[in-house]
């Protein structure tokens, strides 16, 4: 579940009636998600995504992703659009928390993604690089590679726990990445969390983007690294090398990789990877006992580090 804050009914219908949404009908928590807190909100004029940004959310970034969502919208790339309250703000306060109203996006995110969603993800994620090219917000990546050390230093000596070796093995990693780590890039604005739960299908088409809350300005390769690891590897963690073309020619075909990017991907890959086993390492040794959130098993990007470790050309990523 991801209900951290409860909300009262009467401080919501406060909250709502700054909107021009009308009355309340009724609301109710989701259990989905691990970051921040989100109810379905139904009221007179329609239903509502109520979000309450949660400790790991810095409230001072959050401008710069409500705008960014608002930008992609009207650039015809479909993702929640915040409502504004009758003295224009999209960012408001409840309980204690800063909090946003957003539209509800019809969808359902894909269990087990086939070639056609990694395709169609393709195409939808270089679409949304290239209409956030304008888009002039700043926020540099809070987890880029010189970032993994410090998060991964706070539980390294615990590290062994899950695995005999896994300490002395990713320390190595992480000196091998921030000493190669590429920074000559084409950049622009990426999603940065762009897995299979933030990226909605009706029939086989996208319908829409959500969780913009890692959005940050890097390398636009390094998006694509990311979800190669999120939709590419199969339940027992062998790569889907049909999967990860589907995926780089549709986004090639909407948005040109230069040779650079191309001959990046394995680093990337293994860098991105590296970015989810250290935030997973942290949450999984940092589990408060009863929680209900369910922490995500950092072994399982321990072994996507392993595969990209082990390629030796990006043919291996289905490119000619
Ligand atoms: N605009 C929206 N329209 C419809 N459903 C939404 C919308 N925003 C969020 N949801 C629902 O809420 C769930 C949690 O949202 P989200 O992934 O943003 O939460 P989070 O805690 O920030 O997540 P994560 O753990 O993925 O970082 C989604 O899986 C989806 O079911
Ligand atoms: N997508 C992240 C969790 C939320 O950011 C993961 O799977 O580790």
């Amino acid at each position: 579940m991801a209900v951290y804050t409860e909300v009262p009914d009467e401080e919501l219908t406060d909250f709502l009636a700054g909107y021009d949404v009308g009355a309340l009908l009724s609301f109710k928590g989701i259990a989905e998600g691990v970051e921040n807190t989100n109810y379905l909100v139904h009221a007179e004029r329609g239903s509502y995504i109520l979000t309450l940004y949660e400790k790991r959310v810095d409230p001072t970034d959050l401008p710069f992703f409500l705008e960014l969502m608002e930008h992609l919208s009207e650039k015809g790339v479909t993702c929640p659009l915040p409502l504004h309250d009758r003295d224009g703000n999209s960012l408001g306060t409840l309980c204690g928390r800063p909090a946003a109203l957003m539209t509800f996006l019809e969808g359902l995110w894909v269990r087990k993604p086939r070639v056609h969603h990694c395709r169609a993800l393709g195409d939808t994620l270089a679409a949304m690089h290239k209409a956030a090219l304008d888009f002039d917000g700043r926020r540099r990546n809070a987890l880029s590679a010189t970032d993994w050390r410090p998060i991964f230093a706070a539980v390294a000596d615990r590290a062994d726990t899950l695995q005999w070796g896994l300490a002395e093995e990713m320390e190595a990693e992480l000196t091998y990445l921030e000493a190669n780590w590429p920074t000559d890039l084409p950049e622009g604005v990426i999603h940065a969390d762009l897995f299979p739960d933030n990226v909605f299908f009706l029939k086989d088409r996208v319908s829409g983007l959500i969780d913009f809350y890692f959005a940050c300005r890097d390398s636009l390769a390094y998006d694509i690294a990311v979800c190669l690891n999120a939709w590419c590897f199969e339940p027992d963690l062998s790569f889907n090398v049909t999967k990860a073309r589907a995926l780089l020619n549709a986004y090639a075909g909407r948005r040109r990789l230069t040779e650079a990017e191309y001959a990046s991907l394995p680093l990337l890959a293994r860098g991105a990877a590296m970015r989810f086993f250290v935030t997973r390492l942290y949450d999984w040794l940092n589990h408060p006992p009863g929680a209900f959130v369910r922490p995500k098993d950092p072994l399982e990007y321990a072994k996507r580090i392993r595969f990209h470790r082990s390629v030796s050309s990006t043919s291996e990523y289905g490119l000619d």
